[in-house]
């Protein structure tokens, strides 16, 4: 069974991601895969044991525990903790905030050890998107917003005669007619928020790195490339999903712990 890998699976408001970790393994080389709840109970019997991280209801983790207990391999779900691996978080009722946030903070600070900077702003551009910012180990706090579809959905059902045609675009433009306003004032909704980000951020310290993943990660990432003024954020490193990187830290410690 130990030569199995950990199966880290990453439960989100619209879609359910996994990967595999084999301890000792360098964390920060996950291969992300999708899937659904069906097929949870196939990967499981090719599992030594499973870590779940989970925003949705408590029925669907109890659903994940059933499952590790037919295929008899161990069951873990991570919460969100007042301080793991020296972060310490900013909610005063920090089981308030999403586990999935934990988990891409608690990444962030994975792959900042690597290189020399000790501040970090992460981002997961998902359905929602988070932003985060840690300073000196501490987590300052952090913004929950619409993602960009979310964002384009609510100017749509909320309006009359605004619709979208949804356009991808990525280059920040003036539109001159509906759609096109529709898809740049999403854009510029988010984009404008990193920018904000890594303004407060250099408020509080003058080096940071910024970690940003989720589906809108890339679009925002290039956007802002192209922008003339852009120059509040620099080092942007992008990662696929911080979510399970967050998920192979904490297994890859439990491992470390009991070898
Ligand atoms: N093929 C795609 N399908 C769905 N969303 C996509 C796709 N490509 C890009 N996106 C963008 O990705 C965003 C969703 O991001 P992501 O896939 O990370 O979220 P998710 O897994 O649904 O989020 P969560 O983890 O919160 O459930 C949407 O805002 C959308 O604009
Ligand atoms: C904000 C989301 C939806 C992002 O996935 C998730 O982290 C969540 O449901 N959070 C709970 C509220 C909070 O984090 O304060
Ligand atoms: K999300």
């Amino acid at each position: 069974m130990l030569d199995r890998p950990s199966l880290l699976l990453d439960i989100g408001n619209s879609s359910i991601k996994y990967a595999w970790y084999t301890f000792p393994e360098e964390i920060a080389d996950l291969r992300i895969f999708r899937t659904s709840l069906d097929s949870i109970e196939a990967l499981l019997e090719q599992a030594a044991n499973c870590w779940l991280c989970s925003v949705v209801n408590e029925e669907t983790s109890l659903f994940i525990a059933a499952l590790c207990g037919k295929a008899k391999i161990p069951f873990h779900q991570t919460r969100t903790q007042a301080v793991q691996f020296d972060i310490s978080n900013a909610y005063a009722q920090p089981q308030n905030m999403g586990a999935d946030r934990w988990m891409v903070i608690l990444a962030g600070a994975a792959l900042r050890d690597r290189g020399e900077q000790t501040n970090f702003i992460v981002i997961d551009a998902g359905t929602a998107i988070t932003c985060d910012f840690v300073v000196a180990n501490k987590h300052l706090g952090g913004w929950i917003a619409p993602g960009l579809s979310m964002a384009r959905t609510a100017v749509v059902s909320q309006t009359k005669r605004v619709f979208d045609q949804g356009q991808l675009l990525d280059t920040l433009t003036l539109g001159n007619d509906t759609p096109i306003c529709v898809a740049q004032g999403a854009l510029a909704q988010l984009s404008g928020m990193l920018l904000q980000a890594c303004n407060i951020m250099q408020s509080y310290c003058s080096k940071y790195e910024l970690y940003i993943s989720g589906g809108d990660a890339r679009v925002l990432i290039s956007t802002l490339a192209k922008s003339e003024n852009n120059s509040a954020c620099v080092n942007i490193n992008y990662v696929e999903n911080l979510v399970l990187i967050g998920l192979a830290k904490i297994a890859h410690q439990n491992m470390a712990k009991n070898d």
